[in-house]
């Protein structure tokens, strides 16, 4: 058994509403250098704890863990579209372990995923197909969500699967950090709205146009006066890096839903996947993490950060 770790923020608006030149090429080259680790790492599986925003799970049944053993894209912003490779019957077992741990986790045999899963796979691997994966799709943008040591638990179930797979495991968390995209809430909604957020799978091209539209222009004004979002909070997740970084992570137990959507941003829960990613590789384990990379980027709507991590 051999597992590495790779953590990242994601967001759609890389390449549609970009920060100055030097930034891009500095994240650039951390993604570059990043992706070859993986290469080189050459993993045999792929476990991607991703969020969803209403492309593949709606309030019609919104469940608070989804394991997949087949899935698609939906190609969303500029991610590419099409099938994953997931091995089904790892998969399977996989779930089945989850459930013996006494949590409860929904199984889709035919998951549609969006950029919060695809981007980061793409990033690392350069495709949606190189390597085997299996997404843990974890709720982070529909409220209400459980608790925090929910997830730990959840994260520390996988990592005591993976442990016994005797195989290369690259686990990867996408999402984060502090952030607030305008992503609609149910709450108080108006008909139009209340219907996408229940039941909006498959829009036409043109709603997903609208939607792109939307986010590049709130990306446009986003942490200045004129933006209704709760801005980035660059030391909310310095602190949050730090504490996977010492191995802090019985203290995630104390997090507070909504101190954090107050202090961060709604979107900040996106932070779940790396959650669970981290106590995945607890459970096998020491660990060491280093921080490879950190900026508040408003134009990307992102508190922007990369950690990597392996077995001590
Ligand atoms: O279309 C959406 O629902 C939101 C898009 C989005 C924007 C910025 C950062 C993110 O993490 C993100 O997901
Ligand atoms: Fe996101």
């Amino acid at each position: 058994m051999s597992i590495k770790l790779k953590c990242l923020s994601h967001t759609p608006l890389r390449g549609l509403n970009d920060p100055g030149a030097d930034v891009v090429k500095e994240v650039d080259d951390v993604l570059a250098r990043s992706r070859a680790e993986v290469e080189a790492f050459d993993p045999e599986l792929i476990i991607v704890f991703a969020p969803d925003h209403y492309n593949g799970l709606f309030y019609d049944l919104m469940p608070p863990f989804v394991i997949a053993t087949a899935a698609d894209s939906v190609g969303d912003y500029q991610t590419m579209s099409g099938p994953l490779s997931i091995p089904r019957d790892t998969a399977l077992d996989l779930a089945r372990h989850i459930l013996d741990s006494d949590l409860d986790i929904a199984i889709s045999h035919r998951l549609q995923v969006d950029h919060g899963c695809t981007q980061t796979l793409e990033e690392m691997t350069g495709s949606l197909t190189r390597y085997p994966v299996i997404p843990i799709i974890i709720n982070s943008v529909a409220p209400p969500f459980g608790p925090y040591r929910r997830v730990r638990k959840l994260g520390e179930a996988v990592g005591r699967f993976l442990a016994k797979l005797d195989k290369r495991v690259l686990i990867l968390g996408t999402g984060g950090l502090s952030h607030e995209p305008p992503v609609p809430l149910l709450n108080g909604a108006p008909d139009e709205i209340a219907n996408f957020l229940i039941a909006g799978r498959n829009p036409t091209p043109e709603a997903r146009a609208a939607r792109q539209a939307r986010t590049i222009a709130a990306g446009k004004i986003y942490g200045t006066p004129e933006s209704a979002q709760t801005p980035l909070n660059a030391e909310w997740d310095q602190a949050f890096m730090d504490l996977l970084i010492e191995r802090r992570l019985d203290e995630i137990d104390d997090f507070k839903i909504d101190e954090i959507s107050k202090a961060a941003g709604r979107s900040t829960h996106e932070i779940r996947t790396w959650v669970a990613a981290f106590a995945a590789l607890a459970a096998t384990g020491p660990y060491s993490a280093r921080k490879d990379y950190y900026r508040a980027i408003n134009e990307w709507i992102a508190g922007y950060g990369v950690i990597s991590a392996e077995q001590a």
